[in-house]
């Protein structure tokens, strides 16, 4: 099997550093193209990947496509890659955000490609990532389950309705950022008490990972956990408490919105 990325920036990157860390498939099956040379040479060279001349040179090589170019311009770069897709018929994997099963299959002028709608997170460098899917209906099961597979070594995948993504997107493919900066939050208010920046920082992060693993493998929802680090008369009511006057689950809720209201204008 071969698998061609249209595009390798920081999305493309983070899927093929996960696949190598899992051994998915040998390097040189990895098939990369952009058009910034820079992007897809250098990367190419560092990790043993194939690189090949042209976005047309992936679709005819590759078993799975995954275009991870900006969203603003997958469709022009389906509608120019027509003729390829209808003789070599890919299964066609998109991570655009906003860019609809619709939009894709109307561009790729095909009535019986394989095509699903994904929305990875950053974190399936690390095998950690957050992965939703969704398939055209003209998309056999068998190629949903393999790019579902696909996925699954790099971390968890939910099968979403299309009217579901950009809530995901929001929650889930731009979410790393939200949580980086809560991180970075907690650990600049770690420095303003003396700690070290580089032991403040690991220090919240560790913290986070362990409360996000503690919530997942818990019957608990969030608010009975805050309920057991909250002692009475103690330090965290009193933390807890000063973050809702200062509006953190609302600061929360209006940036989900915008993310979701940005995807929807496009
Ligand atoms: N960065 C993230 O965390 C996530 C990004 N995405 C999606 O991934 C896609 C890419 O985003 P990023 O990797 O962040 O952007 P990026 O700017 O880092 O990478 C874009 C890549 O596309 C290439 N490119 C641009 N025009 C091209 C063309 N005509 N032909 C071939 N290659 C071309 C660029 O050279 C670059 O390698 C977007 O559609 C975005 O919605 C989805 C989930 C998460
Ligand atoms: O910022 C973006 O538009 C993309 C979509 C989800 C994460 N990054």
């Amino acid at each position: 099997m071969k698998i061609g990325f249209i595009g390798v920036g920081h999305m493309a990157q983070a899927i093929i550093l996960g696949l190598q860390r899992q051994n998915y498939l040998p390097a040189a099956n990895i098939l990369v193209h952009s058009v910034h040379p820079a992007h897809y040479q250098q990367f190419a060279a560092a990790n043993g990947l194939t690189p090949v001349a042209s976005n047309a040179a992936v679709v005819d090589q590759a078993d799975i496509v995954i275009l991870a170019v900006p969203a603003t311009q997958t469709l022009e770069i389906v509608a120019q890659l027509q003729t390829e897709l209808t003789a070599k018929q890919p299964i066609l994997v998109s991570v655009a955000g906003g860019i609809s099963l619709a939009q894709l299959q109307e561009n790729s002028d095909s009535t019986n490609l394989s095509i699903l709608r994904t929305m990875p997170n950053v974190n399936v460098a690390i095998a950690q990532g957050m992965t939703a899917l969704v398939a055209a209906p003209t998309t056999p099961e068998k190629d949903f389950a393999q790019v579902k597979q696909l996925f699954q070594a790099l971390g968890q995948t939910i099968q979403l309705a299309e009217k579901d993504f950009p809530a995901f997107s929001a929650v889930s493919g731009s979410a790393p950022a939200f949580a980086y900066l809560f991180i970075d939050a907690l650990s600049r208010a770690g420095v303003k008490y003396g700690l070290d920046k580089a032991a403040a920082t690991r220090i919240a992060a560790q913290t986070v990972k362990g409360s996000a693993a503690n919530v997942l493998q818990s019957q608990e929802n969030p608010w009975g956990l805050i309920d057991q680090v909250s002692s009475p008369g103690g330090t965290t009511v009193a933390g807890v408490l000063a973050l809702e006057e200062a509006g953190l689950m609302s600061a929360v809720v209006k940036g989900i919105d915008a993310t979701i209201a940005k995807e929807k204008q496009g």
